[in-house]
Formats: C-alpha cells, structure tokens, sequence
C-alpha cells in the first residue's frame, strides 16, 4: 500500500525542528540569565569581603590601641600578649583564630582565652592582595600599614614603660598620656585616612561590579523571556500544521487507528475536503486497502479451504479407491467425498450404456440431484443434449467447465434448478477406461469461477484416480477369473475340462475309504488310445486335441453318475468305478472300446481310432490310487504288447514286468560308469559296388541286474522315458565317431558312421553343437557322420526340427529318415528336411518276396526318394530275393543279416578288410 505524498506533515516537521532550536535558544538565554544572576552574588561576595578585610585591617588597628591603653592602666599582661598577637596575626605571623570576626576585643572577651589559631598564617596585606584590591587600593593599605607600624612602635614604647614602672604612679600616666596625645591621634588619623580611602574605593569599585552584573543579568531575562515567547508561537504554529497534517482530532485519530488494530476495515473513514492532504486521508486510504486487501484476502481464503476441500475429497476419494468394493460403491464415495469435504454443491457420476447410447446417473450427492434419477442423456448427434456441458465433453474428449453457469447457453436447461440449487459453476469431465470414455464426472459449484487452473488439477487428478480405481477393478476381475481359471487348472484338464490328476487323487481317496468302509469293491480302468502319437505327428496337434476333447464327452456319456473320468494328459485317461466287481468293469471296458471306436468327424478329417485297457481292482490289485494305477498301467501296456485295441486284467506276470521295468531304469542310470554297455556295428552296403559303404552303430547292454542281455527293443524306450537317453546317446555318438576316424587311422576304406537319434536327443537345441563338439575333439570330418531320425522326430515341432536339421546341414553332417513309411510322414515336410537318404523299414522289407503289396509299397518309396533326389537303404534284407528285387528297383543301399549281423568293432574292421571282388 502507497501514501499519497503530502506537503502537510513536512512543513509540520519544519515547525518542529524550529521548535526544538526554540527550545534550545530558550535554554541557553536562561542559563546565561542563570550565570548573570550567579556573576551578581558573586560581585556582591567580592564587595562584601574587601569590605570584610577593610574593616579587619581598621578593627585591628583599633584592638592594638584598646590592648595597648589597657595594657598600660591595668598593667594585666594578657593584654599585652593579646596586643602581640594582634600584630601577629595582621603581619601573618600566626593563623586568625576561630571565630574571629574583625574584632580580637570582642574574641577575647567572649572566650576569656586566647582563640585557637585553625588556619594557616596569612597577612592581612597578602590576603587583601589575593582579594583582588587594585594595586591603588594596596598602595594606600600599605602606607595605613605603615602608619600603623609607627603608631604601634609608639604603643610598644608605651607599654614598655608600663613594664618598667612597677606601679609607679607618674611613669604609668605619662605611658597613659603617649596613648592619648594628639600625637597618638594624628598618628591614629594617618592610619585611618587610607583605611577609609581604600574603604570608599573599594565600595566604588565593588559597587560598579555588582552594577554591570545586574544589567548583563537583565539583559539575560530580557533574551530568556523573548525566546521563551518565541518558543511559545513557534510550538503553537507547529500544534496548528499538526493538526492541519493530521486532518482530525488525535481522539479520532486514535478511535480510527483503535478499529483498524481489531481488525475492523469495513468502517470507512469520513474526509474533509480540507483534510484531503492529511494524516486522517491516508488512514483513510489506508483503510480502504486494508478492506480491500481484507475482502481479497477473504475470498483468498474462500478459494484456500475450497482447494483444501478438494485435497481432502482428493484423500477421500483414495481411500475410497482403497476400499471400495465395486463401482457403485466407489461412485458414491467419491460424489459424497467432493460434495462433504471437497465444497461442491452437487455431484454426480454418470455411466454411459453403449448399447443405448445414453447416459445415466450411477451416482449422485448434493442439492438438487432428485432430478438426475430420471435423467437419460442421449448420446448420439443431431440430440438436444449435444451443447450440454456432457454433450460437449463428449464430442470434444475433454473437460467442459462452465465457469457461470447461470449466464452460459450451454446450462440454459438448467438455470432455473442452478437459481434454486445455487449452481455457480459447472464441469463435466470425461470418464475413461482403456482409452474409451465410459461416462462423466459432473459438478457444480455455488460460486462463479469456482474452477481455477488448481481446481481443474485437483480434478483432473481426481479423474485420473477414478479411471485408475477402474482399472483396479478390471484388474481385480481379471485376476479374479484367472485365480477361478487356476482353482479350475487345479483340478480340471485344460483341454476337456475333465478331472485332472489331484481331482483324482482326492476322488480316490474317498471312493477307497467308502470302499474300505463297506467292504465293497472298485475297479480302476487306464485306458490309453492306440497310435494316437501318429494322429498328431501326422495331423497335427490340433487335430489331436479336438479328437481328445470329443472323445472325453464320449467317455463321460458311458459313465454313471458316480464314476469318474480323468484324464492324466496325452491320450491317458482314468476311469474310477465304485462298488464294481470284475464282471461289471469288463463290461464297461468293452462298452468303452466300442464307444471309442466309433468314427469321429475332425474338421475335414474322418478318423478312426481304437484304445487299450487296462483294469485294476480294489482291493485284489492295490489298496491305495499310486499301486491300482501302476496295476492298471502294466495291464494296459501289456494289451499295447499285444496287439492293441482291447482290454485286460491286471495279473501277476504284469506286476513282475512292471518291476523288471523299474528295475531296468535304476540299472541304467550306472550302466555306463559300470561299462556295462558296448556299441557294434552292422554293414550298409552299396547295391551298385557291393561294398561297404556304411556302418550302422548299434547300443548293446549287458548286466547281471536283469540277468545279462537286454535288448535295445527293451532298454531304449526305458532310456528314453526316464530321459537318460541323453547321456546314453552322447556316449554312443562319441564312441561311434572315435571309431570312424580309428578306422581311417588304420587305412581302412572309408565308410559313413550312421547313428541312431531317439527324438528326445534331437529336441535338444545343443545338439548340433554337441556333434561339432565331439567331431572336432575326436578329429573326424562332418561328412563321415550320418544321423539316423525317425519320422516322429518332427511332427513334434516340424520348425524347431527343421532349424535344427538346417544347423546341422550347415556343418556337413548328413542325416537319413529310419523307419521310413512306418509313421506318419508329411511330404511337404519331407521336402524341407535336408535329409540325404531314406531307410525302408524292415516290416516292408521282409515280405517283398511275396507280398504284393510290400512290394508296391517298397517300390513307391524308392521312387518317391529319387524324386526327392534322395537315396534310399533297405534294412532287414534277409534273402537273396529281397536283395534282388531291391536292386531291380535300384535300391542304393542295404542293410540286413543277408550281409552281416550287427558285430563288435573288430569284426567289423575285418569285414572292411576283406577284399571285394
Ligand atoms: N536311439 C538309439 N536307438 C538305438 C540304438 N541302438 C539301437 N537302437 C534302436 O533299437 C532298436 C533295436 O535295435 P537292434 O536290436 O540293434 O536291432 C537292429 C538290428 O539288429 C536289426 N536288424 C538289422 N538287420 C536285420 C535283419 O536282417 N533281420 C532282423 N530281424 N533284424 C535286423 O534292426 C535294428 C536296426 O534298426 P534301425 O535302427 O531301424 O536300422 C532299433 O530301432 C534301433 O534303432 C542307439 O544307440 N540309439
């Protein structure tokens, strides 16, 4: 706040300042009046003194002539001592005695005794010399000295004869006579005439003095009085510029500035147009800031607890994300929170329906909302509602404040509910969840203006949270229907939705104990389907699943209420039959074989497909879920042993081949540290030369665990199951490739090394590395290596497959299909494989001779390999007459007892050897 500048408190000033030099002036003509007055008691003190010494000096010399006249008719020689002292004390030889005040006579006589001298010797001559006589005056005082000196030898003359005249009568008068002579007189006179001279100067002198002292005094008072009177008009001048400066009474002044310090700015101060330039206008201008600054301040604060407010709905509306449940309940907490803490007047949420294409209120709080219940908002342009404050965030996408609400168009719909409600102010901000606007957060405010850039955050802010909390919510179902999704997992098959192994678990668990409670029976089936691997290796494993899943409803279709259905995964599924002899469980395998048998329509695919069963009962076979379905396992595989397509018991012989298994997996995790296992080697010869152009390596195992022997037939599938293949095939690679490049070493010709890959090894992605690893390590050329894979070894992951045979191509190993024609095999991947050479399968081979159609079949894929621009190899070539109809059908290969049975290295290496013809 600035004051006006004004001229009426300087010139104030200015009387003041003159005031005080007034004063100062007036100060010092009265100390100088002071000091004249102190000059004139001292010129009288002066005066009085000289006068003093004066009559001392005339007293004393009369105190000589009274002692000596005494002295001379008394003869008491007191006086004559007194007479002494006297002229001692004038000529300063002793001290004037106390109380001694001009006349000794009278001392003398008052005491009795001679005064005490109290103060140092001085002469009278000396004393009046420090009294500041003019030296006239002294030279007159030392001739009445003089006079006296003389008049005092005359004295002492006299009282001399009075010593001497020892009473004589005549001497006495005559020393009488010298004391009152004329003689004496005049001398006397000549003592008195100076005295009395210097007395008449001294009175002159003295007297002027204390004269010019008086008039300096008065002279003094004159000044003191004039400026005194000055000091009067002066300060009467500057009490009249005070007043002008102040414009008012100092009691109106103080009333004012009393109401100003409560705080009471509303009052507005009356000024004069005299006042105009005064201490009351700026009061007066004074108080008008203060009442604007009071009422900004005001409304500051307003706008403060407001935007407080906010920050409070703002937390409300966080803990109402926190604990809001649903979103109903999450609308209603935060309209009530802007409303109850946040200073809104109303608020309300309104929800978009999309199929409608209109708004609705989902929440609302304040005054006025009675009318949001009805209230239905269309959406869709060319509607009314399209320049509502919602029709315009709306189409605009963004928040519409409405800062008077009463004067703008767009609320004309709702002035006369504002008028009544007190709606100022209005926003509607888009609600939004995954980008799309959902609905709007609507608010009014009883003032204009309400919303500021801080409001609008504040809100927005608040917006944001809300779509937050939405989002929570979607997250919340999602997880919600996940964690049903996972409790469903947990106990259902994904694929057909069927019991899964825990179900089973626990279904078994309280079937055995109804079972074991009511002595009653249960049949456990594990049904298996035949060549289902084929489908999908051939079909793909969608077709698989599909085939699964319309099987599963099949299998429940067969069922009783009671029983259960699982399936373990693949084509395995678990059939739990209560209170079921062995009778009823054949029945029900039969009806299941049946059931399953029947054709399935898979997409474009018409299928067939059969099952194995295998049936264990409580409590013959197992008292607990784990033994019934081992039971239930060997009996089912050992319908796979023999033949497939049909159901059998569990027996005992199965349980001994179920632990001959068992048993064969412990043993071959040590057969190769207990060199237990021995790779040989089987001829591959050319049908064109005749000779050795290849050696198929082959894994034999013998140990005494399982009585010596086993067959790769038997052990390789155990391998592969218990994934110990792994290290069981990388030994074999290493051995088979040592041995090629011994081979070589020993200059025997030089043949391809083919070794067998179960699929297990050739899923693994480190194998092409683990090959180059060993064929550098043991020093052979890629090219002497030939990998045998089996068709199965793709239909998995053809791409992964593919990859890894490309990987494998690119370091110069060669790999062959084994088995061909007994699997599924795609010729669209065949293409793509880059293998070198197809091995006929055996069970083709071994009736070519008769059978016609091993014969077409044989024929057809040799031809089909040539197209390729593949070779192809006959294994299990037995006879002259396979060998001969290989070679008409120009066959490159074979492979086959007919040439060799699979031998030890040495003989093999003495097969080499052997000359050809
Ligand atoms: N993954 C691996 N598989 C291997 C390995 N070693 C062997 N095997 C596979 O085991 C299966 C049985 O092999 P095996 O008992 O050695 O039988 C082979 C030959 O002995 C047999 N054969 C060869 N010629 C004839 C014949 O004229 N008549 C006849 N009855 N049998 C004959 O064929 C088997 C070779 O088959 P293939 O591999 O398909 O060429 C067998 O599937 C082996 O692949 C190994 O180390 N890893």
């Amino acid at each position: 706040m600035s004051l006006p500048p004004s001229a009426a408190p300087r010139r104030f000033a200015h009387y003041l300042w003159l005031c005080l030099g007034a004063l100062c002036v007036v100060t010092a003509a009265f100390v100088l009046y002071v000091w004249s007055e102190k000059r004139i008691d001292r010129a009288n003190l002066q005066r009085y003194a000289a006068r003093k010494l004066v009559n001392e000096l005339r007293h004393s010399s009369d105190d000589l002539t009274r002692m000596a006249r005494t002295y001379v008719v008394t003869g008491e020689p007191q006086y004559r001592l007194h007479y002494q002292e006297i002229i001692d004390i004038r000529d300063g030889v002793r001290p004037h005695p106390q109380g001694y005040d001009n006349v000794y006579w009278d001392l003398v006589l008052d005491a009795g005794q001679p005064p005490r001298p109290s103060e140092p010797a001085i002469s009278l001559l000396d004393l009046m010399a420090r009294a500041g006589f003019s030296p006239g005056e002294l030279a007159l005082l030392a001739r009445s000295k003089s006079a006296s000196d003389q008049l005092a030898a005359t004295e002492i003359v006299a009282l001399n004869m009075r010593d001497g005249a020892h009473g004589d009568a005549r001497v006495i008068a005559a020393a009488t006579a010298m004391l009152y002579d004329d003689a004496y007189h005049r001398a006397k006179a000549s003592i008195m005439r100076p005295i009395a001279d210097v007395n008449d100067s001294v009175d002159r002198r003295t007297g002027q003095q204390v004269e010019s002292t008086v008039k300096e005094a008065a002279l003094a008072r004159g000044l003191f009085v004039l400026f005194a009177l000055i000091l009067v008009a002066v300060t009467w001048r500057a009490k009249r510029k005070l007043d002008t400066a102040l414009g008012c009474s100092v009691d109106q002044l103080q009333a004012a500035m009393g109401r100003l310090g409560r705080g009471d700015f509303g009052t507005p101060l009356a000024v004069p147009a005299r006042s105009a330039d005064s201490v009351w206008s700026w009061l007066s201008a004074m108080q008008k800031s203060l009442a604007r600054l009071d009422a900004e301040r005001a409304a500051a604060l307003e706008r403060t607890l407001r935007v407080s407010g906010l920050y409070s709905a703002l937390s409300q509306c966080n803990q109402a994300i926190v604990r809001s449940r649903s979103e109903a309940e999450l609308f209603a907490r935060i309209v009530d929170g802007v409303v109850d803490h946040g200073g809104m007047t109303m608020a309300w949420i309104g929800i978009i329906d999309p199929q409608r294409r209109e708004v609705r209120s989902a929440a609302a709080a304040g005054a006025g909302i009675e009318y949001l219940g009805q209230l239905v908002l269309p959406l869709d342009s060319g509607q009314p509602q399209d320049g509502s404050p919602i029709g315009l965030a709306y189409s605009g996408g963004e928040p519409h404040w409405c800062q008077d609400f009463q004067a703008a168009p767009e609320t004309g719909s709702w002035h006369e509910q504002g008028a009544c409600y007190g709606w100022r102010a209005s926003a509607a901000i888009p609600l939004r969840r995954r980008g799309e606007i959902i609905g709007f957060f609507v608010l009014c405010a009883d003032t204009t203006h309400a919303f500021d850039n801080e409001v609008q955050a504040l809100l927005l802010e608040m917006t944001l949270d809300i779509e937050f909390a939405l989002k929570n919510f979607d997250r919340e179902a999602e997880r919600e229907q996940a964690n049903e999704r996972i409790q469903y997992l947990a106990h259902h098959d994904a694929l057909t939705g069927l019991p899964n192994r825990a179900q089973l678990q626990e279904h078994t668990r309280h079937a055995l104990a109804l079972a074991r409670r009511n002595r009653s029976s249960l049949a456990l089936l594990m049904l298996d389907l035949d060549h289902f691997k084929d489908i999908n290796d051939s079909l793909g494993h969608s077709v698989g699943d599909l085939l699964l899943c319309e099987l599963s409803q099949r299998l429940r279709q067969c069922l009783r209420e009671d029983d259960m259905v699982a399936r373990l995964g693949g084509d395995e599924f678990i059939f739990v039959l209560e209170q079921v002899e062995a009778a009823d469980a054949a029945a029900v395998a039969r009806k299941l074989i049946d059931m399953i048998g029947q054709p399935y329509s898979i997409g474009v695919h018409d299928l067939k497909v059969s099952a194995s069963i295998g049936i264990a009962l409580y409590p013959a076979d197992g008292a607990d879920l784990e033994t019934l379905l081992q039971s239930a396992d060997a009996a089912m595989y050992q319908v796979k042993r023999t033949g497939r397509h049909d159901y059998r018991f569990f027996t005992l012989a199965m349980q001994h081949r179920a632990a001959r298994h068992l048993q064969m997996v412990n043993a071959l995790r040590y057969a190769l540290e207990r060199e237990q296992m021995q790779v040989v080697y089987q001829p591959q010869i050319s049908l064109a030369t005749g000779r050795i152009v290849g050696a198929e390596a082959l894994l034999r195992w013998t140990t005494p665990e399982l009585g010596g022997a086993v067959t790769p037939a038997e052990f390789i599938p155990a391998a592969e199951e218990s994934g110990l293949i792994l290290p069981i095939g990388a030994w074999v690679l290493r051995q088979a490739v040592r041995q090629a490049r011994a081979w070589i070493d020993a200059g025997l010709p030089p043949v391809a090394m083919a070794v067998n890959l179960s699929a297990m090894q050739f899923r693994n992605t480190e194998l092409p590395e683990l090959i180059a690893q060993i064929l550098e390590e043991e020093g052979l050329p890629p090219s002497y290596l030939e990998l045998e894979l089996t068709e199965g070894v793709a239909a998995h992951d053809p791409q992964g497959a593919i990859a890894i045979m490309n990987q494998l191509h690119e370091r110069g190993v060669r790999m062959s299909i084994d088995d061909f024609g007994t699997g599924y095999s795609s010729l669209s991947h065949l293409k793509k494989f880059k293998v070198y050479k197809l091995k006929i399968d055996q069970s083709f081979v071994r009736d070519i001779s008769t059978d016609a159609e091993d014969k077409a079949i044989v024929s057809a894929i040799i031809n089909m390999a040539r197209s390729l621009g593949l070779k192809t190899i006959a294994e299990g070539v037995e006879t002259a007459e396979q060998l001969s109809f290989l070679r008409e059908q120009h066959c490159d290969e074979m492979q086959g007892y007919y040439f060799s049975k699979p031998v030890p290295e040495a003989e093999f290496r003495q097969l080499l050897s052997k000359p050809r013809d």
